[in-house]
């Protein structure tokens, strides 16, 4: 049976208010159909946020040939949205996902959609809704920051190196790339506190994160672990090249004067590369134990084995 897209709206006087509140809605109200063929048209589409899909005529036009308004969606959510619609069509169930809109004007928004498919003619009829949630999506990336970031650094925290270390982990299986990982800590940081103060031991802790952060590339990620404890996970970079940076590391904080009277402060490190197939915390395990051997045999050194 063909579609008859003038259906939709000729629905008697009961849809007098419906068509008030379709233009002040905030977000946008469509119906949206696809042939067996897969030529897509959107028979009806009101609400505010109807002019992302672009002014007057070119919405009519979407009327006809629904393919343009699929332009407006980001690259990157686009195959998401067409795997969500295709897995709807065959099952018949909601679509229920998050795309960003290029708005005619250039600016972009987060659009939250949700829509319900039925079986019409040879093809299928969803009936749906988008509201721009682009509001919901910052303050949640606002909050993710915070839960990621040390707060006294503003270095990435545990959690955020952790996750971080997963997902290079899972790049460094599949292409066999290297990976290396450095754990370090403060020598003597406790006389620090106990000698100048909890505040100055902070203020420590902050210089050194920049002093190690300047030296360090774009990709490799300095964290915070935790107390006087840090980690650089450093991708693409096997152990000779992981020591060397580990030396560097050490000289500099070696040679910066922290404005503590006669007392320098020095850094052990312990480096290891990653072993495809071992688990994450083998790889940390191994770092620690490197770092280990660092503080036993003297402080103020880089270790990038147990045989040192
Ligand atoms: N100021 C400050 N001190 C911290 C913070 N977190 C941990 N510390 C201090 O770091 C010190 C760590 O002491 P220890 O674990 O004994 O280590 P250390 O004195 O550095 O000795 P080694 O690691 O063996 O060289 C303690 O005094 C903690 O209070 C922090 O956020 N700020």
């Amino acid at each position: 049976m063909p579609f008859d897209t003038t259906t939709l709206e000729q629905t008697g006087e009961a849809s007098q208010p419906l068509a008030l509140l379709g233009d002040r809605l905030p977000g946008l109200i469509f119906q949206c159909y696809r042939s067996a063929e897969g030529a897509i048209r959107f028979p009806y589409l009101a609400g505010a946020d109807r002019r992302v899909l672009g002014d007057a005529r070119q919405r009519q036009r979407l009327a006809v040939d629904g393919r343009h308004a699929f332009d407006r969606v980001h690259p990157e959510d686009f195959p998401r949205l067409m795997v969500a619609v295709e897995r709807s069509a065959k099952s018949l169930s909601l679509i229920a996902t998050q795309v960003r809109l290029t708005r005619p004007g250039g600016s972009e928004a987060w659009f939250g959609v949700r829509a319900q498919p039925e079986p019409h003619g040879d093809g299928t009829l969803w009936h749906g809704i988008m509201v721009d949630i682009s509001e919901q999506i910052a303050h949640q990336a606002h909050l993710r920051e915070l839960s990621d970031t040390d707060e006294l650094t503003g270095l990435p925290n545990r959690r955020k190196l952790m996750s971080c270390l997963d997902h290079q982990l899972s790049l460094s299986c599949r292409h066999g790339t290297p990976l290396s990982l450095i754990l370090f800590d403060l020598d003597h940081f406790k006389r620090v506190n106990d000698t100048w103060g909890h505040l100055k031991g902070d203020e420590v802790l902050g210089r050194l994160s920049e002093l190690c952060q300047e030296l360090l590339r774009g990709e490799d990620m300095l964290a915070r672990l935790g107390g006087e404890e840090f980690a650089v996970l450093l991708p693409l970079t096997p152990k000779p090249q992981a020591l060397n940076v580990a030396q560097r590391l050490r000289e500099r904080v070696a040679g910066h004067d922290f404005g503590l009277p006669r007392h320098r402060l020095t850094i052990s490190l312990g480096v290891a590369e990653y072993r495809i197939g071992e688990s994450r915390e083998a790889l940390i395990d191994r770092a620690d134990c490197h770092l280990y051997i660092a503080k036993e045999s003297g402080r103020n050194r880089a270790v990038g084995s147990a045989e040192e």
